[in-house]
């Protein structure tokens, strides 16, 4: 199918023929692009628009899709998705798509768009999630997952049936809320209903208006400093959520409130706690320039820190657990590894490296279904991508399911196989192909933090309990942002000391 005479902009099918998906080596003809385009509609429909996306043909080709208002370059190849992300990185900025969460993450380090403003505060905010920083959370983790124990160990007592997707945002609420704030504030959030926003968040993506909004904007204000980080598109797409979507905006006015009481607290040492995020962005000095946050930058960051670190990890946890009760022979391991090192006492974050199974059901995990399902960047200036030439301003999306699919680095991609995760088998160029964090430069600043609470969370729950599933089928997943479970993930807990007595003086 490699055409290597093809010239660096030319596509098949030809651009002179209308269509929605064209490529650049592979040889597609005009119907077929059509009959491969049409098929995408019921996949969006029925939410497996994924899966599809990673067999369509050229996997090691950019593939070029147009949709109202939007042209995105796609790349699904190990050797592009690290040219983009790493090797090129400094040409790539983050993309008008995350204008749409800074509706409710504001500036923060997501979606800041300026270069110079991101990389100090990065700098501000990396030392925070050191080693030594995360560590030092993992008591409150395991506490706050055996709290999660008990809990759905009394509302199993109803019908034996609890929505594991539930359960576990409430448990990563919990994790946020004594980490960042030292305080529990899952009751004043309690009200707060995340899959409303997130909804709201995936009609956003779908309709792609934050490009135009984007542009005009910072059309408008090219004269200012700050426009590539102007509030204007946000100010708007807030706007619109009033209108469209008005319950997603109440909880998120909620949350908003919520965390703004708090910052006033710690200020005026009404709070004087030290051991949480929040007491260490107030004390973060950049040590380059001596700069500290205002509390209007601190207020972003932990609207960030909730947005980007609540649902992806309960995604991750809700599917270790249905993937588990899909593989009971896993499950059995995972039971019989944290039995082995744990016993019946509270895992520290030492333990981790005895636990490489558990680690392992982790990462296989978020390979298989990542909970950030893509990243979308923009071209700053003229690049290259595997022979296609990229002009400044290209939108470029990682598909990062299809990476984690690709059929030249993983064998059997469907199939849930943990071992593959084990560091005597994981191959350099797998390492390199895992990549739920993202990669380079504005790679996830909390992924040991989050791999910590989810080893933890899923070591706890293990030595007490296993999840059976209720339902024939996988629950399908949401397209948004993240892919976490579309509905609830009703399960049955079965508690170990009733099923495997002999275990318990293990
Ligand atoms: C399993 C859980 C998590 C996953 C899969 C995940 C995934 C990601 C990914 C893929 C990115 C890169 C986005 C891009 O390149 O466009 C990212 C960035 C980020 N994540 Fe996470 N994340 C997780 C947990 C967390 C947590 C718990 C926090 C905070 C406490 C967090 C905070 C952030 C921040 C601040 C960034 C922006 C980094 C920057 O641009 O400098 N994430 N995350």
């Amino acid at each position: 199918m490699a055409d290597s005479s093809a010239s660096p902009t030319a596509l098949h099918p030809p651009t002179w023929a209308p269509t929605f998906i064209r490529w650049h080596d592979t040889k597609v003809g005009w119907l077929e692009s059509w009959r491969l385009a049409l098929r995408i509609l019921p996949r969006v429909r029925d939410h497996t628009v994924l899966d599809y996306a990673t067999t369509l043909p050229g996997a090691d080709d950019v593939m070029v899709a147009r949709v109202p208002f939007a042209r995105f370059v796609i790349v699904r190849s190990p050797e592009l998705v690290r040219h983009v992300l790493v090797n090129n990185q400094n040409n790539y900025a983050k993309s008008p798509e995350y204008d749409m969460l800074a509706v409710a993450f504001g500036r923060g380090l997501v979606t800041d768009f300026d270069d110079e403003q991101w990389q100090r505060n990065r700098r501000l905010v990396q030392p925070i999630f050191a080693k030594r920083n995360v560590d030092g959370f993992a008591p409150v983790m395991v506490a706050a997952a055996r709290d999660a124990v008990a809990r759905i160990r009394d509302s199993a007592a109803d019908d034996g049936i609890v929505d594991v997707g539930a359960e576990m945002n409430r448990l990563t609420l919990d994790v946020t809320s004594r980490t960042m704030f030292g305080t529990d504030i899952t009751g004043p959030m309690s009200e707060v209903v995340l899959e409303r926003l997130l909804r709201f968040f995936g009609r956003g993506f779908m309709t792609n208006l934050s490009h135009p909004l984007h542009n005009i904007s910072a059309w408008v204000l090219q004269r200012r400093g700050d426009a590539a980080n102007s509030r204007v598109p946000l100010r708007i797409m807030r706007a619109a959520g009033w209108v469209i979507e008005p319950r997603a905006m109440r909880d998120l006015r909620h949350a908003e409130r919520v965390v703004d009481g708090l910052i006033a607290d710690h200020r005026s040492g009404r709070i004087a706690r030290k051991d949480n995020l929040l007491a260490l962005l107030m004390d973060a000095e950049d040590p380059e320039t001596g700069y500290r946050y205002s509390d209007q930058e601190i207020h972003d960051e932990l609207m960030t820190f909730i947005g980007a670190g609540m649902e992806t990890t309960a995604t991750a946890l809700s599917w270790v657990w249905q993937l588990l009760a899909e593989h009971p022979e896993a499950r059995e391991r995972l039971r019989v590894e944290v039995r082995a090192v744990l016993g019946d006492r509270a895992a520290t974050a030492e333990d981790l490296e005895r636990l490489p199974w558990t680690q392992a059901v982790v990462a296989e995990t978020m390979r298989l279904l990542p909970p950030v399902i893509g990243l979308a960047r923009t071209a700053k200036d003229y690049d290259n991508l595997g022979g296609y030439e990229i002009k400044p301003g290209t939108t470029v999306a990682v598909i990062l399911h299809a990476l984690h699919h690709h059929q030249g680095v993983w064998d059997r991609p469907e199939e849930f196989d943990p071992s593959r995760f084990l560091p005597e088998h994981l191959a350099r160029e797998q390492k390199r192909a895992a990549i739920p964090f993202g990669a380079g430069k504005r790679m996830c600043v909390a992924s040991s933090f989050a791999s910590m609470e989810a080893a933890l969370v899923v070591a706890t729950f293990a030595q007490q309990l296993e999840f059976d599933a209720v339902r024939p089928d996988r629950v399908r997943r949401q397209i948004s942002f993240t892919g976490g479970p579309d509905g609830p993930l009703p399960m049955r807990p079965r508690f170990l000391a009733e099923a495997h007595p002999a275990d318990t003086a293990v």
